[in-house]
């Protein structure tokens, strides 16, 4: 099968920046990746050379088996879908007017814009000025627009910025249905929490270089970060060694313990007449970037998310 998208060992250099370090990245058909890094690590970089807006200054780029920056793969180019950051519009067009301009751009039935001004939640809107439009409906039309003709690799810079919780919600649903009909995604994003359970890997930068990439649970036991076990109830015994590491709260106890610990602790708890609940929590997406990005030496800008 070929791979919809294939970097490898692609650079970036602008006049005197090192926007991206040797990178390969390969994504199959339905996969959906998760972009993450601070300000500047590159991500749009890395999504500009798989649209073929920018030549690489080394390696090899391919989508769709083909050079994105070549005339030929103008075909290719029309199963692609494009969301970028900051998105804006025509401001005197109404959305429908703006969505059939861009699906006769793509050579797209026009009867599509309405279905698909319904499914991001514009139909009522869809006759109004994109100038009366909220920063959350601009986010949903360039959705929409991002949509138009069923592509088969979507690249999304930014998607959730502005739209409410109900409409992140459905966003993330929407690229579950599309995965599941085939389709490979690119999702960049700022905003983890919400996120982690629609992506198959995360590849997380830092100044131009890939610092870690894998499903989660391969990044968990690459980062060996601690997992955080609860547990409630009165009279609780803990094991000799944990003592000094337990956190006592106003009902039970936190623990922080390695994966080795788990079970044999949890076993330990579990046995005692007065435990009344217990909950584990695994290391998270936030945990997982900042684990990453602490690590990525001279890092100007850590903590900003
Ligand atoms: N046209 C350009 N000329 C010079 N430097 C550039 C250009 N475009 C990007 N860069 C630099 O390349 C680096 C990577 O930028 P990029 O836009 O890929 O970062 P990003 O991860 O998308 O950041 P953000 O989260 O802020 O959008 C930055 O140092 C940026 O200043």
């Amino acid at each position: 099968m070929t791979n919809i998208v294939e970097l490898s060992g692609v650079e970036k250099r602008y006049q005197g920046v090192h926007a991206l370090q040797p990178l390969d990245l390969v994504l199959q058909q339905g996969e959906v990746l998760g972009l993450f890094g601070h300000n500047g690590a590159g991500k749009t970089t890395t999504i500009k050379l798989i649209l073929g807006l920018i030549k690489a200054s080394a390696g090899s780029v391919r989508v769709f088996g083909q050079d994105p920056t070549l005339s030929e793969s103008r075909r290719e180019r029309h199963q692609l879908g494009f969301l970028q950051e900051n998105v804006s519009f025509y401001e005197q067009l109404t959305g429908l007017e703006v969505l059939r301009y861009f699906a006769r751009l793509k050579g797209i039935q026009v009867s599509e814009c309405h279905r698909l001004l319904e499914q991001v939640g514009l139909k009522v809107a869809a006759g109004r000025r994109v100038k009366t439009y909220s920063k959350g409906m601009r986010q949903r039309l360039g959705l929409a627009q991002a949509l138009l003709g069923n592509p088969k690799l979507l690249l999304l810079d930014e998607p959730t910025v502005g739209l409410d919780p109900l409409a992140t919600q459905d966003f993330y649903h929407r690229i579950a249905q599309l995965k599941e009909q085939g389709c490979t995604v690119v999702l960049c994003s700022h905003v983890l929490p919400g996120v982690e359970k629609y992506i198959d890997r995360a590849m997380i930068m830092g100044k131009g270089a890939v610092l870690a990439q894998g499903s989660l649970n391969s990044l968990r036991q690459q980062a060996e970060l601690p997992l955080t076990l609860n547990v409630k109830g009165t009279d609780l015994q803990l094991p000799q060694d944990l003592q000094a590491r337990a956190i006592t709260l106003a009902d039970g106890v936190s623990l922080k313990l390695s994966l080795q610990e788990k079970m044999p602790v949890m076993q330990h708890m579990l046995a005692q007449a007065g435990v009344t609940d217990i909950d584990l929590h695994l290391p998270s997406l936030e945990d997982l970037y900042t684990h990453y990005t602490r690590t990525c030496v001279g890092h100007e800008m850590e903590g900003m998310l």
